[in-house]
């Protein structure tokens, strides 16, 4: 699936950066045009992957290219202000060619985390092509203000784009880790996820020895009908040196040692499945209830099996709930490992979203005390007890 990406805010920009190499890396083809848009100049100079006439510094006039500082109401309205400079560079995407919109952004922010819900709607009223967020909320240990800024964005965010796929910092901080190293590994996960999700629709039927290839009007289907998408993700390696005595053909009806490998070869995918699914996803949340999923087998087709992929998609059914689980496989030849990657569509029972609704709400109650009881204390303050004194003018 072919996809135009739009980076917006630190964050937003490091991640598609992160994509870009992994689309070099693994030759997957997912990023047809990549643009970041942020505030600060020194970001968008950090940046390596994306071409220099792809970066959009918005905002100069008033924050003079220093950033917003955390401001996400500021960076809702310099992206509204600037947004023809946005969709200037975003005019030399061939849109013709792309099957959707990624806007990318961490809510924790202001730039991305005001931004993207911005541009999202701009980009929704303008093209035809579906538009998705990938959204990263902040961790925990962040603070208050992260977390008020994630919670107002989330609302806005999945209102305006077709559907959010959501990453929490959260469930994958790692304590005792710089914060750069510490991103560095998360924004690996992420693209790895995405990479073989989208990647998947990516293959021609025919191309690669697929038994049924994941197309990319599944990932769309899959995603249409809006709310927020988690992904889980499981793998094995599978021994380089084995891969060239297996069998060739894993159908159902080869001989016995094939009827063998074959056994094995759906064991090990309806295991990967489960373990996708109940493991680590990127928005942690109870499964039963999605309206939607998508199960993408990746790895050698000759360690990929419809019967496998059925029953594993079976199995996702009765965990979800859902009627509409789709499944197929994304044959990778010279991969050394076998993965499940599952789209978990529409989730509603997601603890994680109610506790940083809590926290923002505690949050946006402090900073409004705060701010009046700093109010009185000034005044007390400036004024003189008795009311002699007579400001100038
Ligand atoms: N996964 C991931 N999250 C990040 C990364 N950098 C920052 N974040 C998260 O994204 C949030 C927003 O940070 P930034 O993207 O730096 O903010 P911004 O949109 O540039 O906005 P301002 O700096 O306030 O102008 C943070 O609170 C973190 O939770 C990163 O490289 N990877």
């Amino acid at each position: 699936m072919k996809l135009a990406m739009i980076g917006f805010g630190q964050a937003g920009g490091k991640i598609l950066d992160r994509f870009l190499e992994y689309d070099q890396r693994t030759g997957s083809e997912i990023v047809r045009a990549a643009v970041a848009v942020n505030s600060a100049k020194a970001d968008l100079m950090g940046l390596k992957n994306i071409p220099e006439e792809n970066r959009v510094l918005i905002g100069q006039a008033r924050v003079k290219g220093h950033g917003v500082g955390a401001d996400n109401e500021l960076g809702a309205e310099i992206a509204e202000e600037d947004i023809d400079e946005v969709q200037g560079a975003i005019d030399s995407i061939p849109v013709h060619e792309v099957d959707a919109f990624l806007v990318i952004a961490g809510l924790g922010g202001g730039t991305g985390s005001g931004g993207a819900p911005v541009l999202s709607k701009h980009l929704k009223r303008i093209y035809t092509e579906p538009v998705y967020g990938l959204g990263v909320l902040p961790s925990q240990d962040e603070g208050g203000i992260y977390t008020l800024n994630a919670a107002r964005s989330f609302q806005t965010f999945v209102r305006e784009v077709d559907n959010l796929m959501v990453f929490d910092n959260d469930a994958w901080r790692k304590t005792g880790e710089s914060m750069e190293g510490g991103y560095s590994e998360i924004n690996e996960e992420i693209v790895k996820r995405f990479g073989i999700l989208f990647g998947a629709g990516e293959i021609e039927p025919g191309g690669e020895v697929g038994e049924s290839v994941v197309d990319s009007s599944e990932i769309i289907n899959t995603l249409s009908g809006g709310g927020v998408s988690t992904v889980g993700y499981a793998a094995e390696e599978v021994s380089r040196e084995k891969k060239g005595l297996l069998s060739r053909f894993t159908g159902d009806d080869d001989g016995a040692d094939d009827g063998m490998d074959a056994a094995n070869t759906t064991n090990r995918i309806t295991s990967l499945v489960r373990k996708a699914a109940l493991g680590r996803l990127t928005l942690p949340c109870e499964i039963d209830g999605a309206e939607r999923a998508l199960l993408v087998m990746s790895g050698p087709p000759k360690y990929l099996n419809r019967k496998g992929i059925e029953r594993g998609r079976k199995w996702l059914e009765e965990q979800t709930g859902s009627m509409e689980v789709r499944g197929g496989d994304y044959p990778v030849s010279e991969s050394g490992f076998v993965a499940s990657v599952i789209l978990l569509s529409g989730v509603t029972n997601v603890p994680r979203i109610k506790e940083l609704q809590q926290v923002a709400i505690e949050a946006q109650d402090n900073i409004d005390d705060i701010r009046q009881q700093s109010e009185e204390n000034l005044h007390r303050l400036v004024e003189d007890d008795e009311d002699e004194l007579e400001p100038l003018f």
